[in-house]
Order: C-alpha cells, then sequence, then structure tokens
C-alpha cells in the first residue's frame, strides 16, 4: 500500500532522516514515535509532497509517488492531518465538513450523505454540527480536521500528532476513534504520545538521531522502558 524506501529528508542539503524504510500495508495503523525535533513532521510533509526528498522513493499502491505533486498524492489517496487542527474557524462544523466532501460530492444532497458517516464517528461532532469551527475545544478541533481528511476517502490517513495539547481522556478517545478508522483505512501516525499507539498501532517505529532504530509490535515498544527513556526521553 504505501512503499517507503531508503528515503533521505531534510532542508537545503542537511539531512533529518536517512535511510528511512517501511511500508504501511492495508488495516495497519503504524506509528512513529520520537522525541522532539528527530523529524517526525519533516518525515510526513516529505511523504506528503509538501518538501522534496533527498533520496529514496515512495510508492502508494504500487505506484511510484516520489515527484507527484501534493494534491495528486491527495487525489490518488495519501491525506496528511497536520499538527495543529486546521479548519474554517468561521465557518460551521457542518459546512467545514461538506467543503471536505466536495472532491466526491456532486450536489447538495450527496454531500449531506457523504458527510453522515463521519458524523457517527464523531457523535461529539453532530451535537455541534452548526457550531463555528473556531469555537470548538482542542478535542474536538482535531476530530473536525481527521473527519475533514476522511471525506477525501483516502488510502493512507498521515496523522501528525494528533494528541497535541489534548486532555488524556480525550487522547483515549481518539486513539478508539483511529483504531475504528484503521477498519477502512491504513493510517500513519507520528507521536510522542504513548497513549494514542497503545490503543491504536498494530505496528510502532521508533525514530532516533536520523533512523529507525527499533520496529516491533505496541506490546514489545511500549512496554519496553528502556527503549521508552532512551528514545523518547520520557
Ligand atoms: N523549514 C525548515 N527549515 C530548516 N530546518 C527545519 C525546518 N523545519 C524543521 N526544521 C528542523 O528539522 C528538524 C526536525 O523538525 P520536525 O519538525 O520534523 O521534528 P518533529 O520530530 O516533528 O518535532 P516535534 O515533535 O517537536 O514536533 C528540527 O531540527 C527542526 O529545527
Amino acid at each position: 500500500m504505501l512503499d517507503v524506501q531508503n528515503l533521505t529528508v531534510g532542508y537545503g542539503q542537511r539531512a533529518i532522516l536517512s535511510d528511512i524504510s517501511f511500508t504501511v500495508e492495508p488495516g495497519e495503523v503504524v506509528a512513529i514515535l520520537g522525541a522532539n525535533g528527530v523529524g517526525k513532521s519533516t518525515l510526513l510533509r516529505t511523504l506528503a509532497g509538501l518538501q522534496p526528498g533527498l533520496a529514496g522513493t515512495v510508492a502508494l499502491d504500487g505506484r511510484t509517488i516520489t515527484r507527484t505533486a501534493a494534491h495528486k498524492r491527495v487525489a490518488l489517496g495519501l491525506c496528511l492531518v497536520p499538527e495543529g487542527q486546521q479548519s474554517f474557524p468561521a465557518m460551521s462544523v457542518q459546512e467545514n465538513l461538506w467543503l471536505g466532501a466536495s472532491l466526491h460530492a456532486r450536489g447538495r444532497s450527496e454531500t449531506e450523505r457523504a458527510v453522515e458517516p463521519v458524523l457517527d464517528l464523531f457523535p461529539k461532532l453532530a451535537e455541534r454540527r452548526s457550531q463555528l469551527a473556531g469555537t470548538l475545544s482542542g478535542g474536538e478541533r482535531q476530530m473536525l480536521a481527521i473527519g475533514r481528511a476522511l471525506l477525501a476517502r483516502p488510502t493512507v490517513l498521515m496523522l501528525d500528532e494528533p494528541s497535541h495539547g489534548l486532555a488524556p481522556i480525550i487522547v483515549e478517545q481518539l486513539g478508539e476513534r483511529i483504531a475504528e478508522i484503521a477498519r477502512e483505512t491504513s493510517v500513519l501516525v507520528v507521536e510522542q504520545n504513548l497513549a494514542v499507539p497503545a490503543r491504536a498501532a498494530t505496528r510502532v517505529l521508533v525514530l532516533d538521531e536520523g533512523r529507525i532504530t527499533r520496529e516491533g509490535r505496541p506490546e514489545e515498544i511500549l512496554h519496553n522502558e528502556d527503549v521508552i527513556h532512551a528514545y523518547l526521553g520520557v
């Protein structure tokens, strides 16, 4: 599905991550863990086509997209929800979702029908459908950002630190929703918080000093205190 081989990413000629290889298979939630500044956002931005890789290849469903423009990657099914929960603050929750649906849906009734599964997945958004997005809580804004991305019908959804700034109970709920999303859409999530991978990940990779240093099932990585201390500084 998503196949990343020997990817080197960075700024100018300065490599931040070197020789990164991994895959995301159908139905998987792959979590990439790493300390502040290790290059997690840089990796996702590169996969999304928002900045060029320095070396290596990226393929989606067998098709090489290493040099494909960002908007075309979205149309092919690779969607990024960046950190910061961007939506349109002066538009209501449902208007934000309608806009997300407009990539595939035609006309008002088709658009309204298209957003129903997202409102089912996030009942809080259904309750607040007429509220302005700018007045939502941080957790609700995150759900809205994920909901909008889902409306693009991605085959791989990439989430950049979705737990950032959220209360622990909301992070747990978010982890559960991500596990639900993975029944239809593969997920690649970068995190520092262990609660999201603990609830949703099928595989965990650890980034340290520019490389993937560990890879395993969540129970192998997340309960290994040496790994957690050494690589995440928590
Ligand atoms: N536009 C840029 N130009 C040059 N260097 C950058 C740029 N953006 C990020 N960096 C540097 O690249 C490194 C990795 O940054 P990145 O934001 O990818 O890390 P991160 O793992 O996502 O961090 P955090 O967990 O703190 O969000 C950092 O040293 C950062 O200062």
